[in-house]
């Protein structure tokens, strides 16, 4: 009889719903249980029995209630077998969970930055209970540049010795896309809250795309590669990040008022470009870690036109990573946003653990 593995889905947005799409695809020895899909934050699907969730109709399936965190927890123990609980949300109490989930023995993987970017008493508490035997794994790679090969590398560096000197890029799919096509070494007109607009569409921000222009969404994958290579951060708020909202729109409440103002604040971010442009610069936004001057730090820089970060294309990130092993530093390019590449990045986690962990 082949291996088996229980799965928990938790989200069917735009990364959950590409994730259950490659999921339902897979041709692999390890069968995967769908044993719980919550499709939103209100209806899920699963059975007393542990049947498997159909993927090929969930879309149309009739739903119950979802679960809270301990009944999910007590539901997915009850089945006393293997388990990974894939969450494909951004949902804060999901990710303070993890640490409950991961030292019951269920094991995570998700492109959530929540956990692994807040305090950093979970990031510790999910790492420490990790580590106990019979505890769950857990995996986030797509946390950073998508499916990009980010994470994975770091760790395998940093396990075998090697230092960190700098990290620097473009971490931001978002803001990659919205600045190369805003800001090009070609004079043009395109507004910023057109470019914002488009970026929210083709499923690259963030489901409130005000995380990604203040900054924030860049912060936390800037402290989560900044933790994998020792350095102490205490919080994405605890060193400097610029933040693209206007001043004036801070207080908004709903995201769609946010947008349908931005177009009113798009000559001071013009003005911004405009004077870049007659230095014969770009405006890119770009995350560092500094070892070496112990500092950590987000916000927009001007990069000169025959710059590498000036060519950039689409929604690609760029990260280079400099070590004592690498003092020509590592360099990571592609996509690091959108639906299938972000789904890649958690399906491909998913099956690394349970090539692990199934029985
Ligand atoms: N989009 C991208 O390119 C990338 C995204 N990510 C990360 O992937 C995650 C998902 O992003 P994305 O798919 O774009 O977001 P979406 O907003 O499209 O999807 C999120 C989904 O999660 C559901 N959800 C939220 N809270 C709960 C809950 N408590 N229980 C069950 N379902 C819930 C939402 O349902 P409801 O409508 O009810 O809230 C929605 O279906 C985020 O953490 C994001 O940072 C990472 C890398 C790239
Ligand atoms: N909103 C994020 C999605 C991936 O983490 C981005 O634009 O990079
Ligand atoms: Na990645």
């Amino acid at each position: 009889m082949s291996k088996s593995v229980n799965v928990a889905i938790i989200g069917s947005g735009v990364v959950g719903s590409a994730f259950i799409s490659q999921l339902n695809g897979l041709k692999t020895a390890i069968k995967y249980n769908v044993v719980y899909l919550a499709k939103t934050s209100s209806e899920a699907l699963y059975s007393s029995d542990y049947q498997s969730v159909d993927l090929s109709s969930y879309k149309t399936s009739a739903t119950k209630p979802t679960l809270g965190l301990d009944e999910l927890l007590k539901f997915l123990q009850g089945a006393k077998k293997a388990t990974i609980l894939v969450d494909n949300t951004s949902n804060a109490s999901i990710a303070d969970y993890y640490p409950t989930f991961i030292k019951a023995g269920i094991s995570i993987a998700t492109p959530n930055k929540k956990a692994f970017s807040s305090d950093l008493k979970t990031w510790n508490e999910i790492f420490a209970n990790s580590a106990v035997p019979g505890a769950g794994l857990v995996a986030h790679e797509a946390t950073v540049g998508a499916g990009l090969p980010i994470i994975g590398p770091l760790r395998d560096l940093i396990t075998t010795g090697d230092k960190v000197d700098k990290i620097e890029g473009i971490f931001s799919g978002t803001l990659s896309y919205i600045f190369n096509e805003f800001s090009t070494t070609e004079k043009s007109d395109v507004k910023f809250s057109d470019v914002v607009k488009v970026a929210k569409k083709l499923g690259y921000t963030e489901p409130d795309p005000r995380d990604d222009l203040n900054g924030l969404d860049v912060a936390r994958k800037v402290t989560i590669l900044a933790r994998i290579s020792g350095f102490e951060v205490e919080s994405p708020t605890s060193f400097p990040v610029e933040s693209l909202i206007p001043k004036e729109l801070e207080g908004i409440e709903s995201a769609a008022e946010f947008l349908e103002k931005l177009p009113n604040y798009d000559a001071d971010i013009q003005k911004i470009k405009d004077e870049a442009f007659a230095e014969n610069k770009t405006l890119r936004f770009v995350g560092q870690v500094d070892f070496k001057a112990n500092k950590v730090s987000v916000g927009i820089g001007k990069y000169p036109f025959d710059h590498p970060f000036s060519a950039l294309k689409g929604s690609d990130n760029v990260i280079s990573i400099k070590t004592e092993r690498y003092p020509n530093p590592l360099i990571v390019q592609g996509a690091g946003a959108g639906s299938e590449v972000t789904a890649h990045g958690v399906l491909a986690d998913t099956i690394k653990i349970a090539e692990r962990i199934a029985n």
